[in-house]
């Protein structure tokens, strides 16, 4: 892999590719080797997202990730991507309480696992958090539209802010985040109209997941755009640019059958020894069982 330096985005890089219109790649990443392979494929910056809950540890929604595992895997991001610009989700109900928690969470965070900026879900309700993390001197993401952490409330992962109470309040909530201080929002599955309105309103970047192509840049999540999930169940807004699940299945079936059919291991996966050597230890064997 390359071992030029590489230039690492900051919140000033992004705002300037907004700017000149050069679109912005993000992907998720949950481990070393998922973060080396979105570094060496050149993202401009990976997304240690909350669905590490659901495409990692096989829970059903975002809700039961905690503040432990966004860290854990952080840190294991961080280590597989030094030079690239990395931001983390916080998890469920760790910026609903005072401010004072807001900042003790998101400080555990940036100090524990190194990263680049942190990502809250939520308008208005939440901007004396977000001012007061900023006031720290952490970058913060805002994150609108279909925000999963409220997925219950939502009653299901569905298209939001297709009315127009619902749209009017997501153009206020993207100002809002905006004038308290957020450097980036990702609008997640809401109409493309929509985030061409806010892209447009706001002068910081906007991220879009199913918010269409006049965002400022783009994010999948790591298992979806390489085809991963078993389940074959997915958003609309995914697109599939391999199919690794089919091909890791029909790998390890191949394995599967070799070891059964006695194939593998054969010479070339097998250590040698000196036949005499092996021969003085079987020896060496039999004189102690007669002892
Ligand atoms: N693998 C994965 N990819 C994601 O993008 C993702 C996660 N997990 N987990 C956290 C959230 C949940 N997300 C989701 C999950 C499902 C839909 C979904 O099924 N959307 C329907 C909407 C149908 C409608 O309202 O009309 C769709 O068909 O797109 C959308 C976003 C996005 N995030
Ligand atoms: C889908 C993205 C935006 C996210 O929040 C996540 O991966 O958790
Ligand atoms: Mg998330």
């Amino acid at each position: 892999m390359d071992k030029e330096a590489r230039f690492k985005q900051t919140t000033r890089s992004v705002q300037v590719m907004k700017e000149r219109s050069e679109p912005i790649v993000m992907v998720t990443a949950y481990d070393s080797t998922q973060a080396a392979h979105a570094q060496a494929a050149g993202v401009d910056m990976i997304l240690v997202g909350d669905s590490l809950g659901m495409v990692m540890l096989g829970y059903d929604t975002t809700v039961p990730v905690t503040i432990e595992d966004m860290i854990h895997h952080a840190k294991a991001v961080r280590r597989g991507a030094k030079d690239t610009m990395v931001i983390v989700d916080m998890p469920f109900a760790t910026y609903h309480q005072s401010v004072a928690d807001t900042v003790r969470y998101a400080s555990r965070i940036m100090q524990e696992s190194y990263v680049d900026g942190l990502k809250l879900e939520g308008g208005i309700e939440i901007v004396p958090h977000v001012q007061a993390l900023v006031q720290a001197g952490i970058p913060v993401c805002g994150h609108l539209g279909l925000t999963p952490q409220s997925v219950l409330q939502f009653g299901g992962f569905r298209v939001q802010a297709r009315e127009l109470h619902a749209a009017q309040k997501l153009l206020n909530d993207a100002i809002a985040l905006q004038a308290a201080g957020s450097f980036m929002v990702v609008l997640e599955c809401i109409p493309s109209a929509l985030g061409t309105l806010v892209t447009e309103t706001i002068t910081i970047p906007t991220i879009g997941i199913g918010a269409g192509d006049a965002c400022s840049g783009q994010v999948l999540v790591y298992h979806d755009l390489l085809g991963l999930g078993v389940d074959s169940r997915r958003a609309k807004f995914v697109k599939t640019y391999a199919q690794l699940g089919e091909s890791a299945i029909a790998a390890i079936k191949s394995y599967r059958d070799e070891v059964k059919q006695h194939e593998f291991p054969n010479q070339e996966y097998r250590y040698d020894i000196a036949v005499e050597a092996i021969s003085s230890v079987k020896k060496h064997v039999q004189e102690e069982e007669k002892a």
